[in-house]
């Protein structure tokens, strides 16, 4: 599987591997990357079925897109690097944790589902949505359970919410919907640094803060008057927490 990425910072510094949410693409991270390159070899990249990386036809499996990541550290020749992910990158974060945890150093997940807390039929409903009427019919209701009302430069994510591939998209929903990443939470071994948003409609703080029990050692922040998009919204509070699980 071919992703797409893009690659800052110096080629000789520890990496770090940036996993972004359902249906944007590596731009997301813009508030992260220059601040990160300055410590890191940063390699921000897109899904497979999302901006420029291949689009197999679906559904696809969490295994595939945790599986994409380990080929794309082999094809960079990078032995270990550290992750860090939002949303359906996050689940992609856990599933590397647990399934390979010999390729990682550390972890921080933001809004990360372990499991389909809303359903997996409503995975379901919205992949049939968007092969039917495309990503356009979901755009506006992502935007308004990713932003609170006040922040209005949603411009540069809609444009990549409405620029996904349809196939793409559902067939992450139907990953997302099938996936059930609780059972080796305790197995993980790796420092993990988990983000909740005080006020996220998408992945609810009630099903981030039981994690940060079941997952050995790891450190919780929960974030004020946030949304799910944290990391785009708030990079004022994030970024000092990443550097500093980081570094
Ligand atoms: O689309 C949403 O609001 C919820 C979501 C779950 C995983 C993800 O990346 O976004």
């Amino acid at each position: 599987m071919r992703l797409n990425y893009v690659e800052s910072g110096a080629g000789d510094a520890p990496v770090v591997l940036l996993g972004s949410s359902l249906g944007v693409t590596h731009a997301m991270w813009a508030p992260q990357i220059d601040v990160l390159a300055e410590r890191f070899r940063v390699i921000a990249f897109d899904h497979r079925g999302h901006g420029e990386s291949e689009v197999p036809p679906g559904p696809y499996t969490i295994d595939d897109l945790g599986g994409d990541v380990v080929e794309l550290l082999d094809t960079l020749g990078v032995e270990q690097a550290s992750y860090v992910g939002i949303s359906l990158g996050g689940a992609v974060g856990l599933w590397l944790a647990e399934n390979a945890p010999e390729r990682f150093h550390r972890f921080a997940l933001l809004c990360p589902p372990a499991w389909p807390a809303a359903g997996a039929q409503m995975w379901t409903d919205r992949a049939a949505t968007v092969r039917a009427e495309g990503t356009q019919a979901i755009t506006e209701l992502t935007l308004g359970r990713w932003f609170l009302p006040d922040f209005t430069s949603t411009d540069a994510i809609r444009e990549q919410l409405l620029n996904t591939p349809d196939e793409g998209y559902a067939a992450c929903c139907e990953a997302l919907g099938a996936m059930d990443l609780r059972d080796k939470l305790a197995d993980i071994t790796a420092p993990v640094l988990l983000v909740t948003a005080e006020q996220d409609a998408s992945i609810p703080p009630e099903t981030v803060i039981p994690l940060a029990t079941a997952i050995p050692g790891a450190h919780l922040e929960i974030i004020e008057n946030a949304a799910h998009l944290v990391t785009y919204t708030h990079p004022d509070v994030i970024n000092p927490l990443l550097l500093a699980h980081l570094s």
